[in-house]
């Protein structure tokens, strides 16, 4: 089935992925794509430069992208799609402030929200909208996609999740076309759980080849990392197939192996010695797996959930564990059965 053009698609943060899926839909998707910046003089030089030199350098902006820093609300207002592609640490006060919209609104973050204390968990993108903005017709557009890739047209398939179909067909209508495809989903939770805790595998995966422990020990730490997600999971009410598609197994294989991802790079940093406030300042851009690990962790601890490599990735950046203490641990638990 062919969907027309998403009249108006509104992207509101111009880091790399909100360029990145601008472009995109200004290529080949939505009729009219505006982008906005929340700083002015980036917007300018975004608007000037016809590229975004910060986020993604060499990457030409197509003649149709709009670019501004204007009045959000307003802008959003007039739009038949908004995507909000801040970080996750931002979802909630966007959410918020769009509440009373009637266009769909979906968000690009993967992650859970920082917890708020040891004894309040923090939450998932839909969480949060069941939450703040409970009428707002929402959903989350996932799967295996680094910006710069995207920005330059390589294929690309990624995952729009809604409960509603009006949100899914809006993504698909604004971002579907030749490089890239747009899968719909109606299982939320489970698209969300994915693209959250590969984040904090991919820092796992990082730190293992950063510490030159081969490759068999990579494939193990991405396997049992994906047993890991699916119990999570099917433990916030995900369905079980979802972590086999794009948004699961994908982009656990795309984030855990690439060197694109900014979370694989903050392990190989840590395994060459650096603090994680070295290795988070040299990255510039948002590595979401810092935040979200010590939150997934509670919400699995909550939920009777066993995580040993998300629990491992926490005390490494916590300071508690080094590098060889947690291999150590991890190789270290007790046999078990592979399904268990
Ligand atoms: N970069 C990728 O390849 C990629 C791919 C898929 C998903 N994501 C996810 O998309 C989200 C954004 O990642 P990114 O790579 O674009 O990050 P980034 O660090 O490149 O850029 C983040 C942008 O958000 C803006 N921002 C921060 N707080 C804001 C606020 N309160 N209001 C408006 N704008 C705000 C920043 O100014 C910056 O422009 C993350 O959750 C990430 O996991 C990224
Ligand atoms: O650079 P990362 O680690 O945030 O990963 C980017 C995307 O989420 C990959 O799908």
């Amino acid at each position: 089935m062919t969907l027309a053009p998403t009249p108006h698609t509104v992207v509101l943060g111009a880091g790399a992925w909100g360029t990145a899926l601008a472009i995109g839909a200004a290529r080949h998707g939505a009729a009219r794509v505006t982008l906005w910046a929340r700083d002015a003089a980036q917007a300018a030089t975004l608007a000037a430069r016809r590229e975004n030199p910060r986020y993604l350098p060499g990457q030409a902006l197509p003649d149709t992208l709009q670019v501004t820093s204007g009045d959000a609300l307003a802008l959003a207002a007039s739009a038949d799609l908004v995507v909000i592609g801040t970080p996750m640490a931002a979802l909630r006060e966007w959410l918020t402030a769009l509440r009373g919209l009637q266009a769909p609104v979906a968000w690009l973050c993967k992650g859970f929200e920082r917890a708020p204390a040891d004894d309040q968990p923090g939450l998932l993108g839909h969480e949060i909208a069941a939450r703040v903005a409970p009428a707002l017709r929402t959903g989350v557009l996932s799967g295996p996609s680094f910006a710069l890739e995207v920005a330059r047209g390589q294929p690309t398939a990624l995952v729009a999740a809604s409960a509603h179909a009006a949100v899914r067909d809006a993504l698909v209508a604004a971002f579907h076309g030749p490089t890239l495809r747009v899968y719909a989903n109606d299982d939320v939770a489970g698209v969300e759980v994915g693209g959250a805790v590969k984040n904090v595998l991919a820092i796992a995966t990082g730190l293992c080849d950063g510490l030159d422990l081969g490759l068999n020990a990579r494939a193990a730490l991405i396997t049992r990392g994906l047993a890991e997600i699916t119990r999570l999971g099917l433990a916030l009410g995900a369905r079980p197939d979802t972590f086999m598609g794009l948004s699961g197994l994908g982009d656990l294989v795309l984030t855990a192996t690439g060197d694109l991802s900014r979370n694989r790079q903050v392990g190989l940093l840590l395994a060459r010695g650096q603090t994680l406030e070295q290795a988070v300042a040299s990255l510039g851009h948002v590595a979401e797996g810092v935040y979200s690990a010590r939150t997934v962790a509670q919400r699995a601890r909550q939920l009777g959930v066993d995580m040993p490599i998300t629990e491992a990735v926490v005390a490494l950046l916590e300071g508690r564990l080094r590098p060889a203490q947690a291999v150590a641990m991890l190789m270290g638990r007790d046999p078990k059965s592979e399904g268990a």
